[in-house]
């Protein structure tokens, strides 16, 4: 299996089911590189406290207990409930064995440990907490202490990124098999801390088939022969610019710039701007009803769009049209609306990318806010079916879903990203990529990991997320874009 591959949750039992039939011990091995990966951090003698449930995840954590006892590791065990499982109850038989007593509460007066291992819950915890699993929760935070979650922080969802009621919150998270999108997700991109796959070993045979992936790089845009001109890179076409939201079309048609588009116009709503002083190479169209749009390799509009009859007109025009195009902001706003454009998409031949923010994505499905960010992939997966397009649900750990359901879940980028207009420039960055022939998932992949990187270099360089304005991010792009730039000849 790829090593960036996401297993469903319905695959990751069916291996573990088969696994075991083979007589594999994957506990074994989830507790040896848990062991290890201590060994990597924590030197003997270090004080580790084990807080191990009452299913696998405990078994994983007590099994590991064993192995750091044996390293000459101080252990605590911390045992709420009696072990569930045959393989929690035999782990638990050997560490009594070999003269750990476990505790069922934590003691006061005990002396602070160097890291906390959490084994309380796993991929198989079902409801809300309730005492004393909430207590011990919430005291296992308060003592501020690293923690490292076994598979994942006990109380999140790994697949849906939500939290029960209380969750841990670890510093890191040694999730096993299969990287699980919720890690990076909705409240887990701050509950699970930094991530780490322990892949374990099984028979090839064994591995079923991946739902998604982490999204790395895979297409690059090619390596620039000296003989080029600008019409190799593409020509961009940004609508939108209402009166009052000409910036974001600005915004969007530098990012298309900095993305590597040969040449971008701008036609826009609002007649008012001649040339963008800041960036003159802008072409800059006032549009009329009866205006001819410029030829373009790819075509994004909804920037500053604003919701009229001219946009409306605009946006039918362009489904109809067989172009590689993006809708975002009012675009898909005016969408949600309107079932006659909704069916047309759907029919569209030409590639289509959609980049709704959750509110979005919620307008689209008739839905709440809360109900998208409640199952992020699900949503993004129904829209992708429904209008046959790519879909960027964007937000932390952005999905990037294919319409048969494959999807990539974005790492990069982080809070400096959240701010008014990034929205602009991620539609001006996959336009600039779709322009230059990338195929349409590629290329609103590669885009979002790109604009994530931009801000990750702002965070490192500015030693936080604060102050990144959008305009400030458009340069970082084509900086990050040279760095990650390789690939054949085009
Ligand atoms: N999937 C796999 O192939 C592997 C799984 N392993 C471990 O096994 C874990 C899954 O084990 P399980 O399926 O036993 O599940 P868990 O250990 O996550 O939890 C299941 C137990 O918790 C109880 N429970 C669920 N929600 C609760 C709540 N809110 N309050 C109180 N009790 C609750 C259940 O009744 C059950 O006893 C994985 O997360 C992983 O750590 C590893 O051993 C490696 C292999
Ligand atoms: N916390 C975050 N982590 C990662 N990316 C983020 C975060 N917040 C915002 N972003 C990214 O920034 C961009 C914001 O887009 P959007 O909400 O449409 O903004 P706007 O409408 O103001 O242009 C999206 O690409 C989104 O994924
Ligand atoms: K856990």
């Amino acid at each position: 299996m790829r090593a960036d591959a996401i297993l469903s949750l319905a695959a990751l039992r069916q291996l573990e089911q088969d696994a075991a039939a083979q007589g594999l011990d994957l506990m074994a091995q989830a507790a040896r590189a848990t062991a290890d990966w201590v060994g990597g951090h924590l030197s003997p003698g270090a004080r580790v406290l084990v807080a191990a449930g009452p299913g696998n995840n405990g078994g994983d954590a007590l099994q590991a207990a064993l192995l750091l006892h044996r390293r000459g590791y101080h252990v605590d065990l911390l045992l709420p409930a009696a072990p569930a499982t045959p393989a929690t109850q035999a782990a638990m038989q050997t560490l009594q064995t070999a003269g750990l007593q476990p505790r069922a509460t934590l003691a006061e007066d005990a002396p602070p440990p160097d890291l906390i291992i959490d084994g309380l819950f796993g991929i198989g915890l079902a409801r809300d907490f309730a005492a004393p699993w909430l207590d011990t929760i919430h005291q296992l935070n308060a003592l501020a202490i690293p923690v490292l979650a076994l598979d994942t922080p006990s109380g999140l969802d790994p697949y849906r990124g939500t939290a029960a009621n209380v969750a841990i919150r670890a510093s890191h998270t040694l999730t096993f098999l299969s990287h699980k999108p919720g890690l990076y997700m909705a409240a887990g991109a701050d509950l699970a801390g930094q991530v780490e796959l322990a892949p374990l070993d099984y028979p090839s045979e064994l591995c079923p088939s991946a739902e998604g992936e982490l999204n790395r790089p895979l297409a690059l845009l090619p390596v620039r022969a000296n003989d080029s001109h600008k019409g190799r890179f593409g020509s961009v076409l940004v609508i939108g610019g209402e009166r009052g939201m000409l910036g974001a079309a600005l915004l969007a048609g530098r990012a298309a710039y900095a993305g590597g588009a040969g040449k971008v116009h701008l036609a826009t709503l609002d007649d008012r701007l001649a040339v963008d002083p800041a960036a003159p190479e802008l072409m800059i169209q006032p549009l009329e009803p009866s205006s001819t749009l410029p030829a373009a390799d790819a075509v994004a509009i909804g920037p500053g769009l604003g919701q009229g009859s001219a946009a409306r007109h605009w946006l039918g025009h362009l489904i109809g049209t067989a172009q590689p195009l993006l809708l975002d902001a009012d675009a898909l706003n005016l969408l949600a609306g309107n079932s006659t454009l909704q069916q047309a998409l759907g029919r569209r031949q030409g590639a289509t990318v959609l980049t709704p923010h959750p509110a979005e994505a919620a307008r689209l499905l008739a839905c709440s806010t809360a109900d998208v960010q409640a199952d992020r992939l699900a949503a993004a997966r129904a829209l992708a079916q429904r209008l046959d397009s790519v879909v960027v649900l964007k937000g932390a750990g952005s999905l990037i879903v294919r319409p048969d359901g494959y999807y990539r879940l974005n790492t990069s980028g982080g809070p400096a990203l959240a701010v008014a207009g990034q929205g602009d420039v991620l539609s001006g960055l996959v336009a600039a990529l779709l322009a230059q022939g990338l195929p349409v998932f590629d290329a609103a992949a590669l885009g979002v990991h790109l604009h994530g990187l931009a801000g990750d270099a702002y965070t490192r360089a500015e030693q936080g997320p604060i102050g990144l304005t959008a305009s400030a991010t458009v340069p970082l792009l084509s900086r990050v874009i040279n760095l990650t730039h390789t690939g054949a000849h085009g």
